[in-house]
């Protein structure tokens, strides 16, 4: 690893690679997925689309292929486009051929949305699957709050800043009230899409982000830095565990605009 660094209660691991980073990424999630089947007996994992997926590619290549527990994952996602999910634009369809195809996880522990109805409904479907989930006590309950807390939730972030399908200057920023809202008006498309709210991805026992690409340096400057409150506030800064932890993995050029006085080598 080029740099790591903790603040604020959080830590920062840039990559000199995207092999690299992709080695320590795979390697985190497993060290995770071990502790949570150790503690609890389950993984209970959401993903997000993006290009988090390729980035997790090596979990399905030896040794994390035979020794993670995937018998014990129950997967969902953090957020979700409301299109077929053989359409390319599915969040379902690309974490299906890029990992779940190629690992042992049993399929009736995938919790994808219902791809057939609308934004608002497919919402408050996913959201009642998690709530029977919960009740089961696969998810367990945050401390905090009545949210669930998943053992681990991916999120990637887009040059806007977005997080999951939350967006800049979006009303589902305020969502309190839902586990699980629906967007009409994405900027990036597809305009239609399904998302866990703040309060979900603050109340996870692990968070992690994982950025790539020079595109992005900047919305990683105002997510990050001690930006004044003149800068916009994009909803990647919104990310901050109750009690859970979080990392943020990157590549150096994601990392290129962060103030650097907060790593060692
Ligand atoms: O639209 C989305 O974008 C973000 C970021 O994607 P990336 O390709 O720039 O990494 C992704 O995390 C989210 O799940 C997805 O729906």
């Amino acid at each position: 690893m080029a740099l790591s660094g903790a603040h604020k209660d959080r830590e920062l691991r840039i990559h000199e690679s995207l092999d690299e980073l992709s080695t320590d990424l795979a390697d985190y999630i497993a060290e995770l997925s071990e502790a949570s089947v150790k503690e609890r007996g389950v993984f209970a994992i959401a993903l997000s689309g993006g290009s988090l997926i390729s980035l997790m590619g090596k979990l399905c290549e030896a040794p994390y292929n035979k020794t993670v527990d995937w018998a014990r994952w129950y997967v969902f996602w953090a957020d979700e486009r409301v299109v077929a999910k053989s359409h390319a634009d599915s969040n379902y369809k690309l974490a299906r051929d890029g990992l779940l195809f190629k690992v042992p996880i049993v399929p009736s522990h995938v919790h994808s949305i219902n791809d057939s109805v609308s934004a608002e409904e497919a919402a408050n479907e996913y959201e009642f699957v998690i709530r029977q989930v919960v009740k089961s006590r696969i998810i367990s309950v945050s401390d905090t709050s009545d949210c669930p807390k998943f053992d681990l939730i991916l999120l990637g972030m887009g040059s806007d800043g977005h997080v999951a399908s939350l967006f800049p200057n979006h009303s589902a920023l305020e969502e309190t009230d839902e586990w699980v809202t629906f967007i009409t008006d994405s900027p990036k498309p597809p305009p239609e899409r399904i998302t866990f709210t703040l309060p979900v991805i603050n109340s996870a026992s692990n968070v992690v982000v994982v950025v790539t690409g020079d595109s992005k340096a900047e919305a990683v400057h105002l997510a990050l830095d001690d930006v004044g409150p003149d800068c916009p506030l994009v909803p990647a800064r919104m990310v901050q565990p109750t009690t859970g932890k979080l990392v943020w993995f990157f590549d150096k050029p994601a990392a290129s605009k962060l103030d650097g006085s907060q790593f060692s080598k």
